[in-house]
C-alpha cells in the first residue's frame, strides 16, 4: 500500500506540530492553503488555533466550499480543538458570522472549559487505543455538548463541577475530532489512529 498523503490546513494555528506528528505516524504530510493543494491530498488535518479566524481565512482563500465538497465525498479529516469546531454541524458561543465546514452531527461549545480553567492537562481514556490514557492538552478548549445517533464517542472527561461528563473526542465515519491537542505531546497514537483510518479508507476505495 502506498503511503497516504495527508494535508494540514495551514491558514492559521499549530500547523507545524501536526506535520511533525503525521510524519512520525508514517504519513506524507504537507501544508494545504488553497483548493488546488486540497485536491492533491488523500486526507486533511484541521489544526488548533482560533476557529473564528480560520473560518474567515477559509472563506477568503476559497477553500471552505471545496473542503465541504471533499468532506461530503468521504475524505477523512481530523480536527483538533479549533479544528473540532470547524467539523461541527452546530456551534454554541461562536461569532455571529462564523461558518464551519461541518460534517459531524454534533453541537460543540467554543471555549467551554475556558471559563473555569484557561488551559489544563489531563489523562484521557481513548476508545480504540490501548488502555494507556492519552495525555490531553486542553487550551481554551471546546467540548461536545450533543451528538447525533451516528456519532461514536471516543473519549469523555469527568465534569469538574458535577456528576456528568464532557465529551472530548468523537468519530463519525471518516471524520475524527478531539478537544485536545495530541500534536503538542510526544505521544502520537491519535495521529497513528487517524493514519489507519485514512489507510482503511484508501484500501476500500
Ligand atoms: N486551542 C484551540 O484551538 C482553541 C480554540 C479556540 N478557543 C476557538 O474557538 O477556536
Amino acid at each position: 500500500m502506498s503511503t497516504p498523503v495527508i494535508g494540514v490546513l495551514a491558514l492559521q494555528g499549530d500547523v507545524r506540530e501536526h506535520l511533525v506528528a503525521l510524519a512520525e505516524a508514517d504519513a506524507l504530510a504537507r501544508p494545504v492553503r488553497r483548493a488546488e493543494e486540497l485536491a492533491e491530498v488523500d486526507a486533511l488535518v484541521i489544526p488548533g488555533g482560533e476557529s473564528t479566524t480560520m473560518s474567515k481565512l477559509a472563506l477568503l482563500f476559497g477553500v471552505m466550499d471545496p473542503l465541504r465538497a471533499r468532506v461530503a465525498a468521504g475524505m477523512p479529516v481530523y480536527g483538533t480543538c479549533a479544528g473540532m469546531i470547524m467539523l461541527a454541524d452546530k456551534i454554541l458561543d461562536g461569532r455571529e458570522d462564523q461558518e464551519t465546514v461541518g460534517g459531524i452531527d454534533m453541537t460543540v461549545r467554543r471555549n467551554a472549559f475556558g471559563r473555569q480553567n484557561e488551559s489544563f492537562e489531563s489523562g484521557v481514556a481513548f476508545q480504540g487505543l490501548d488502555a494507556d490514557p492519552v495525555h490531553g492538552v486542553f487550551i481554551r478548549a471546546p467540548w461536545v455538548e450533543a451528538v447525533g445517533a451516528g456519532v461514536e464517542v471516543l473519549a469523555e472527561l469527568p465534569a469538574a463541577d458535577g456528576p456528568e461528563s464532557r465529551i472530548v473526542a468523537v468519530r463519525q465515519g471518516n471524520l475524527l475530532a478531539t478537544s485536545f491537542h495530541p500534536e503538542l505531546t510526544g505521544d502520537h497514537r491519535v495521529h497513528a489512529y487517524f493514519v489507519r483510518m485514512v489507510e482503511e479508507h484508501l484500501a476500500a476505495a
